[in-house]
């Protein structure tokens, strides 16, 4: 498979941009299978990058390559020019940070306390004193304190601050994964599928938090299945398909791509996507009904009725 950057190669950096991530040839074998092959990606200074490709092309594998929860079979990764360690808290301390695919919170925690560990790597204090909430952690946690609220703050979070996090509806579970993540410093956040699960007004505001993100200065590396979501907000787009990167460039030369339309959009991508989708089915669901009215008797009930 041959990788094209769409937008032309090589891309001149824009006056102000520096490199944040840059991963060369990066593989990941499992056994006889190659999950990543090869891949390069770069992520600059005050970008947002987004990582796309269907189901099992290597998303999250390269994404836990980067992170240091997986040592690549192949290859590098550099945060600002420095190679990065193979373990995710040093990665974390060098300041890549990230959320997963599954919300992993302490759900009997608070959110505030949440947060307050996700700062670990910024304290002298660790992770297990942090878990521990013990006299030492307490006193010298007060500016993280400080910083956790306005991350709280940040993300709309802050009236629950008490709250135990599951207690939380979905959507703020996922701000609250963000705001922990943003509480360790980082120039780079990484993002797995964070609105999957969301109701469209969750993920209109997913997309402001992310646009917050970058004008903080941090810049954003996502994968997301939600096409929309992606165009919208990302400034370049990477496709993988079975561990490989397809295309790469702008979010219109993406869905241009007739190789993507091939390999994972479909269709291709116009005006406002989903509002088309939605108009025909309640077209359909207006035939459907104005059919049941007009041909049958008795309880006029809908026979799919179930499936909405
Ligand atoms: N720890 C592992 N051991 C063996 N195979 C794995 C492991 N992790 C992932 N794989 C395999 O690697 C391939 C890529 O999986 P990955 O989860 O990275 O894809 P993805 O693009 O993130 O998919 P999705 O969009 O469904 O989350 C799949 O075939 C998967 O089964």
């Amino acid at each position: 498979m041959t990788t094209t950057t769409t937008t032309g190669t090589p891309q001149a950096q824009p006056a102000g941009r520096t490199d944040v991530l840059r991963a060369s040839g990066v593989t990941m074998r499992f056994g006889g299978l190659t999950a990543v092959r090869n891949v390069d990606l770069d992520v600059d200074s005050g970008e947002i990058v987004g990582l796309i490709g269907p189901n099992g092309a290597g998303k999250t594998t390269f994404f836990n390559c980067l992170t240091g929860l997986y040592i690549p079979t192949e290859g590098q990764v550099a945060y600002k020019g420095k190679v990065l360690p193979h373990r995710s808290h040093l990665v974390t301390k060098a300041g890549i940070a990230r959320t997963f695919q599954n919300i992993r919170l302490f759900a009997n925690m608070t959110v505030l306390e949440n947060v307050l560990v996700g700062r670990h790597t910024r304290t002298k204090e660790g992770l297990l004193s942090a878990l521990l909430r013990g006299p030492g952690f307490r006193k010298a946690e007060r500016g993280s304190e400080e910083r956790a609220m306005e991350l709280l703050e940040f993300t709309g979070l802050a009236g629950k601050r008490e709250h135990l996090a599951r207690n939380l509806p979905y959507g703020e579970q996922r701000k609250l994964e963000i705001a922990r993540a943003l509480a360790s410093e980082p120039g780079l956040l990484l993002l797995d599928e964070p609105t999957a699960g969301m109701t469209a007004g969750e993920t209109s505001a997913t997309r402001d938090l992310v646009l917050a993100v970058r004008e903080q200065g941090t810049a954003v590396l996502v994968i997301e299945h939600d096409m929309r979501f992606i165009f919208n907000l990302c400034d370049r787009v990477a496709v993988l398909v079975q561990g490989e990167k397809l295309v790469e460039g702008s979010p219109e030369a993406v869905q241009a791509d007739e190789r993507v339309v091939a390999a994972y959009l479909g269709t291709p991508f116009e005006g406002e996507p989903g509002e088309a989708e939605a108009a025909e089915v309640r077209e359909a669901e207006t035939r459907e009904a104005a059919a049941h009215d007009g041909g049958q008797t008795g309880t006029g009930e809908n026979p799919k009725g179930e499936q909405h």
